[in-house]
C-alpha cells in the first residue's frame, strides 16, 4: 500500500468553546477522492483550511508524507491546490488575467496553456470580459480552470460545485476521478450528492467525527 500524502491523527478544533470535532483521524492516500460531509456548521471548511494550512486554532497533529506538516511547510504548500468556497476571483480583471494571477509563484505557463484551461471550463466567449460582468456560475469556473492545469498531488477543494449547472458537475466530477486516476488526491466539501466510486468519506456532526 502507497504512503499516505496527508495523515491526521487525533485532531480537535473548538469554537467558541464549542467542540466543532475531536479525536479525528484519517489519512489521505494517492489515488483517492475524499468527501468531508456534515450539516450546515459542522466544521467542513474549517477542516480544509485547517488541512490547507490556513488555520492554526487546533490540536493534533498532521504528517506530510510520513513527518510533520510544521516540519516542511514549503514542500507541503507547493505540492497543495487549495480552492477556497469563495471564487476568489477579482472582479474588475478578464477571467485570462485572473487566471495568470491565480498560477502566478507557480511554474509559470503560456498563454496558450491558460486559454484552453478557460476554453475547458467554457468561457471561450469570455476570456476578456471583466469578472464582474459574469454570472455567478461563470465566476465559479474562472477559479476553476486552475483544476486544469494544476499538477500539485493534493487537491483540497471546498464547495467547488456551488452554482455550476448540470453539465459542469459532471465535468468537474470526471476532474476528480482523472486526478486520482493519476495518482493524486482530493479531499472535497460539498452538499452536492458527490458519490464517487471507492470514495472515502469523513463525516463530521454533533461534535463527533468518523471516517468511514
Ligand atoms: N473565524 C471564526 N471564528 C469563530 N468561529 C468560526 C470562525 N469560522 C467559523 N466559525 C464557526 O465554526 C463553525 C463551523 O464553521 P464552518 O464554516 O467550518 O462550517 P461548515 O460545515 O463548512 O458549514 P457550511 O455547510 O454552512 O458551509 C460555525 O459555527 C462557525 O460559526
Amino acid at each position: 500500500m502507497s504512503e499516505p500524502l496527508l495523515q491526521a491523527v487525533d485532531l480537535q478544533c473548538e469554537r467558541d468553546e464549542r467542540i466543532l470535532f475531536r479525536d479525528l483521524s484519517f489519512s489521505i492516500l494517492p489515488g483517492t477522492v475524499t468527501r468531508v460531509e456534515g450539516p450546515n456548521g459542522s466544521g467542513k471548511t474549517t477542516l480544509l483550511r485547517m488541512l490547507a494550512g490556513l488555520n492554526d486554532a487546533w490540536s493534533g497533529s498532521l504528517l506530510w508524507c510520513g513527518k510533520p506538516r510544521s516540519a516542511q511547510r514549503e514542500e507541503f504548500l507547493r505540492n497543495t491546490l487549495y480552492l477556497g468556497h469563495r471564487p476568489g476571483i477579482k472582479p474588475l480583471l478578464t477571467p485570462m488575467e485572473n487566471l495568470r494571477a491565480l498560477t502566478a509563484g507557480r511554474r509559470p505557463l503560456p498563454e496558450p496553456v491558460l486559454r484552453e484551461a478557460l476554453d475547458g471550463t467554457g468561457l471561450t466567449w469570455f476570456q476578456d470580459v471583466p469578472c464582474r460582468n459574469l454570472s455567478a456560475g461563470q465566476q465559479r469556473r474562472v477559479a476553476l480552470a486552475r483544476l486544469l492545469i494544476a499538477d500539485e498531488p493534493l487537491w483540497l477543494l471546498d464547495e467547488v460545485f456551488t452554482a455550476i449547472d448540470s453539465g459542469g458537475v459532471s465535468a468537474i466530477e470526471d476532474l476528480l476521478q482523472q486526478r486520482a486516476a493519476e495518482g493524486g488526491a482530493v479531499v472535497v466539501t460539498t452538499h452536492h450528492d458527490l458519490n464517487l466510486p471507492g470514495m472515502q468519506r469523513i463525516v463530521l456532526g454533533g461534535g463527533a467525527a468518523n471516517e468511514c
